[in-house]
């Protein structure tokens, strides 16, 4: 039996490539085992210093396997909390690895797939590649992987693209946030290529926390912590030498002089 997943290795690079091509790699539980196992193993790998994840064959994947998610009808509630568990399991080992992570992304990513490419630090397509989080046509949500897309996209566009689930284009995908590049499929594996060597110069430990760093600003919902900490620091910078410069040259109708 084919595996469903491929796990190359390219020196401090590791490739996690869904091989279910037949299928868009459509994810099922074998697909989401094989992955998550994939990326707890290499979290640990001090020789890994960039992880890239991408689907063989015409797309980067189409979410969860239809076929999986309907034969759960017959389940039990609680199992099919399980499985959503093991999806939830994915989405945060991708999102918290520490090590940074590339999408490279063609075809489709619908449903889980935008998921995938959501938890991803850095995502690269392909003019021609299609996203849609269509679960609301499919009569269900993207629960489990919306966390990591509203962090992506923010809240204002989720909120259109999780009710109506009309798919979109990749420039569409760029300008909302949920990727970073989109290059002609020729030029795919040079930009991916591009990413790796900015990430192999900077530091790993770096790299590591800078994804720590957002996850933990972006979460901080302490909303005095937060007016405290920014009054503290606008206080303080009205009283700079820059600040009060500043702020006479615009009363003054003068330009600013930076070096005062
Ligand atoms: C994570 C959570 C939810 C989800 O992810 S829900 C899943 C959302 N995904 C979709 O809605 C994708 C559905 N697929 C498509 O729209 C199209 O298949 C495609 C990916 C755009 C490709 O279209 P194309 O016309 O090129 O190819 P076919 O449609 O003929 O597909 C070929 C083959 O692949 C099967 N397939 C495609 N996607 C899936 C899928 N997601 N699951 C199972 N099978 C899929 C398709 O049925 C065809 O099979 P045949 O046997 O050849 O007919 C929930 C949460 O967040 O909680």
């Amino acid at each position: 039996m084919t595996h469903p997943l491929l796990s190359l290795r390219d020196g401090p690079v590791a490739r996690l490539r869904m091989n279910r091509p037949e299928l868009h790699n459509a994810f099922d539980a074998m697909l989401i085992a094989a992955l998550t196992g994939a990326l707890e193993g290499l979290a640990g790998n001090d020789e890994i210093r960039v992880v890239v994840l991408e689907g063989d064959g015409p797309s980067f994947s189409a979410g969860a396997d239809l076929n999986w998610m309907r034969g759960m009808a017959t389940a039990s509630e609680a199992e099919n909390r399980d499985d959503a568990l093991a999806l939830a399991r994915l989405m945060r080992t991708l999102d918290e690895l520490p090590k940074p992570t590339i999408a490279r992304v063609h075809g489709a990513a619908f449903g889980g797939g935008v998921g995938l490419v959501a938890c991803c630090d850095i995502a690269i397509a392909t003019p021609e590649a299609k996203f849609g989080l269509t679960e609301s046509k499919l009569g269900l949500l993207p629960a489990v992987i919306s966390p990591y897309v509203i962090a992506a996209i923010g809240a204002r566009q989720a909120r259109r693209w999780f009710a109506t689930g009309e798919l979109f284009d990749a420039p569409t995908a760029l300008q909302i946030g949920l990727l970073h590049g989109v290059v002609p499929a020729s030029e795919l594996d040079a930009a991916v290529d591009r990413q790796i060597a900015l990430l192999l110069k900077a530091g790993p430990r770096a790299c590591a926390q800078a994804k720590a760093l957002v996850r933990r600003v972006a979460a901080q919902t302490d909303r005095d912590r937060l007016d405290a900490d920014n009054a503290s620091l606008i206080a303080q910078l009205r009283v700079s030498p820059e600040g009060q410069e500043g702020l006479s040259a615009f009363l003054d109708k003068r330009k600013a002089n930076w070096s005062r």
